[in-house]
C-alpha cells in the first residue's frame, strides 16, 4: 500500500488521459481513465461506491440516509474512536455506538494521482483522495464528550483492481488518548449462500451473538447461514481474508491490512435486517457481507505528539 503524497501526475505522459474528479453536494467522485470509480460522502468520509470492471463492489442499503441525519448504512463507514457500544468508565463512554467519525462532516483535502514507478501505462494510474477531521470540526456535543486534540487523515486510493483505505491518527494535544478503529466495509455480493470466508481457521473470535463468548474458528471456508457477528482477533494483517464463491472457489474479494489485526465478520440475517429501519429491502441481507478490518479487541494508546497509521487494501476479482 502506498500512501505517500506523490506529486500530482509528475512523470506521466501528458498525452495519457488522467483521473477525473467531481465535487457535488458534499460528494466527491473520482474515476480512472480505465473506468474504475469511487465515491465518498463528506459525511463520515464514507465511501459509498466503488466500481470496478463495470460492477458495483460495495453494498449500500436502499434505505440508507444520505442527508447527514444518520450514519450511512453501507459502503465503508469509518469507526473511531470506539467500536460498538462504548464501555462504562472509559473516556469514550458518552459517545454513540462506533464513535463519531461516521457521523461527522469531514473536509476534502485534495486529490493526487500517480502511476507506478517505471511504468508508462494507463493501467498503472492511481488516484488518491484525502479527507481530514480534527477536534475543532466536531459538533459541540462530541467535543465535550471526547475532549482530545486529534487529527485524522483518511486516504482513499483507487487503482485498477483495488480500493485502499488508510487512516492516520495524530495526537495533537498534551494528553494521551486511547482509540479503536475499524473500516466497516459492506461488500456487495450476489448471494450469501454462495459465499465463503477464508483465512480465519484456527483464529480466536468473540461471538457477539453468543454474549461475546470466545471460540476458535474450525472452518477453513466459513459459510454464513445465520446471524453472524464475530470479532476475529490477532490475525496477521498481511495474510489476506478471502471472500470466495463456493461454486468455483475463486476469490470475489481479497482483503489485506496494515496495522489492523482484528477482522469483524457481520451479517444481520433475517430478523435483524428487518429490525433496522435504514436497512432495505428486507431481503438485502443476502446481498451483503461485512468484512471489517480494524483494531478493536484492545485500545491503541497514542501519546501526545505521536501518530498511528493503519489501512486495508481490497482486491476485487476482475
Ligand atoms: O447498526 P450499526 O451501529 O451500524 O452497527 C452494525 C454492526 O456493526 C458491527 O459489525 C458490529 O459487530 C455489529 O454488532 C453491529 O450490529
Amino acid at each position: 500500500m502506498d500512501r505517500s503524497n506523490k506529486p500530482a501526475a509528475i512523470g506521466v505522459s501528458a498525452s495519457l488521459p488522467q483521473p477525473s474528479l467531481s465535487i457535488k453536494d458534499n460528494v466527491i467522485e473520482a474515476s480512472l481513465p480505465t473506468g474504475q470509480s469511487v465515491q465518498v460522502h463528506l459525511y463520515g468520509a464514507t465511501v459509498t461506491s466503488w466500481k470496478a470492471n463495470g460492477k458495483e463492489q460495495l453494498f449500500v442499503s436502499e434505505k440508507a440516509h444520505l442527508d447527514g441525519s444518520k450514519p450511512i448504512r453501507g459502503g465503508i463507514p469509518l469507526v473511531f474512536p470506539v467500536f460498538g457500544p462504548p464501555p462504562q468508565n472509559h473516556a469514550t463512554s458518552s459517545l454513540p455506538q462506533h464513535g463519531f467519525a461516521r457521523n461527522s462532516n469531514w473536509e476534502f483535502l485534495g486529490k493526487s494521482s500517480s502511476d507506478a514507478p517505471g511504468k508508462d501505462s494507463q493501467a498503472d494510474l492511481t488516484v488518491k483522495l484525502d479527507f481530514g477531521l480534527s477536534h475543532s470540526m466536531l459538533t459541540e456535543e462530541f467535543r465535550e464528550t471526547w475532549p482530545y486534540e486529534f487529527g485524522l487523515v483518511y486516504s482513499v486510493t483507487l487503482t485498477k483492481d483495488t480500493l485502499e483505505t488508510a487512516l492516520q491518527v495524530r495526537n495533537e494535544g498534551k494528553q494521551n488518548f486511547e482509540f479503536q478503529v475499524l473500516m466497516h466495509t459492506y461488500l456487495n455480493i450476489a448471494d450469501i449462500s454462495d459465499v465463503r470466508v477464508k483465512g480465519l481457521e484456527s483464529k480466536t473470535y468473540l461471538d457477539k451473538t453468543l454474549q461475546g463468548t470466545s471460540h476458535v474458528e474450525t472452518s477453513a471456508a466459513l459459510p454464513i447461514t445465520q446471524e453472524t457477528d464475530r470479532v476475529y482477533q490477532n490475525l496477521d494483517p498481511a495474510v489476506p481474508i478471502d471472500v470466495t464463491s463456493a461454486k468455483d472457489d475463486q476469490p470475489l474479494f481479497s482483503i489485506t491490512r496494515e496495522a489492523l489485526s482484528d477482522v469483524v465478520v457481520w451479517n444481520p440475517w433475517i430478523e435483524k435486517a428487518k429490525g433496522m429501519a435504514d436497512f432495505g429491502p428486507d431481503e438485502a441481507y443476502k446481498n451483503m457481507i461485512c468484512v471489517e478490518a480494524g483494531s478493536v479487541s484492545s485500545w491503541q494508546t497514542l501519546e501526545a505528539g505521536e501518530a498511528w497509521e493503519g489501512g486495508q487494501s481490497i482486491k476485487s476479482r476482475l
